[in-house]
């Protein structure tokens, strides 16, 4: 397979804070690769970096076979940003329409504004959009080249159910084409269902890499559901041996853990007052909070 970016060895530290830290990565064509963090891990500055909007302080970044400022590589690269910036007085129309002129080989207006769904609102003033219409419009501009490889950073907060499933049936359909989409989530079952491939950065450092399949085998976490007595406290949990993970949602309680049964018995031996368990094999979500608590 042919490697469509590389980072060789990446770093980049503002004022002393290293924001991503000797990150080597080789991404193939074709491929849908989520990377995920939690909140600063290093995600948006690895993509800004890919992009050329800012420079590694060390480490060298390869795409398309040139730099990221190349003008042949941009013109064959669209991202959709966290901040979808709408030009003062044009319509969404005019918006798309400039965006197209960008590019050699634009995709056509109209398949723009229906990849966007904003057909309703087309001749509105892009600046009067809500923040999720913003985001399908940031959408369509990151698609106006139509681009080889296309970066969608947290793409679909702020859109409402509909809006996220027309989106994901068109980047699926971008993937189907070949395109390589690379993708920045906090949605890990987005992730799941969509990325033939997960990469992991925690405090600026690759620390998983693989299939979702993978990552879920290779951290064996499971989850237990209970819901607590009225006599039951966060302290009487404390000291359960194989627990990886508790999160008390009102009376309910989720705990993610690689040996269930160790836990079950430990509750039972303590008597404690649970009841409604469930018990599940884990998701990517489970796999995720035992990697970053390492
Ligand atoms: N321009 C900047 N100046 C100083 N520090 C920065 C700058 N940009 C990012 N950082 C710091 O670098 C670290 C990584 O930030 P980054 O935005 O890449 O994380 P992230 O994984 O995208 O997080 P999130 O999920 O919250 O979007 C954070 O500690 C952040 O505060």
């Amino acid at each position: 397979m042919n490697s469509i970016i590389t980072l060789d060895h990446v770093s980049k530290t503002f004022k002393g804070k290293t924001a991503v830290d000797d990150l080597s990565l080789s991404i193939e064509e074709g491929s849908v690769v989520a990377l995920l963090g939690p909140n600063g891990a290093g995600k948006t500055t690895t993509v800004s970096m890919i992009l050329g909007l800012q420079d590694p302080t060390e480490g060298t970044i390869r795409l398309l076979g040139g730099k990221p400022r190349d003008t042949a590589v941009r013109d064959r690269i669209g991202a959709m940003l966290q901040d979808v910036n709408v030009i003062e007085g044009l319509t969404v129309l005019e918006t798309i329409d400039l965006f197209r002129h960008y590019y050699s080989k634009p995709l056509p207006l109209q398949k723009l504004v229906e990849i966007s769904g904003l057909e309703a609102e087309k001749n509105k003033r892009a600046s009067a959009l809500s923040g999720g219409q913003k985001r399908r419009l940031g959408f369509a501009l990151a698609l106006a080249g139509d681009p080889s490889i296309l970066f969608l950073d947290e793409p679909t907060v702020g859109m409402d159910i509909t809006a996220r499933q027309h989106f994901w049936e068109t980047v699926r359909g971008m993937a189907a084409r070949g395109r390589t989409i690379i993708l920045t989530t906090h949605y890990l079952e987005e992730a799941d269902s969509i990325a033939d491939r997960i990469v992991v950065i925690n405090k600026g450092k690759l620390i998983a890499d693989g299939s979702a399949a993978e990552i879920k085998a290779s951290t064996n976490q499971k989850t237990i559901y209970f819901t607590a007595g009225p006599g039951l406290t966060p302290e009487m949990l404390a000291g359960i041996g194989a627990i990886t993970d508790v999160t008390w949602s009102g009376r309910r309680v989720k705990i993610i853990s690689p040996d269930t049964d160790q836990v079950i018995f430990a509750i039972v031996q303590r008597q404690l007052d649970i009841k409604d368990i469930e018990i599940h094999t884990g998701g990517l979500e489970d796999a995720f909070q035992f990697l970053v608590q390492q």
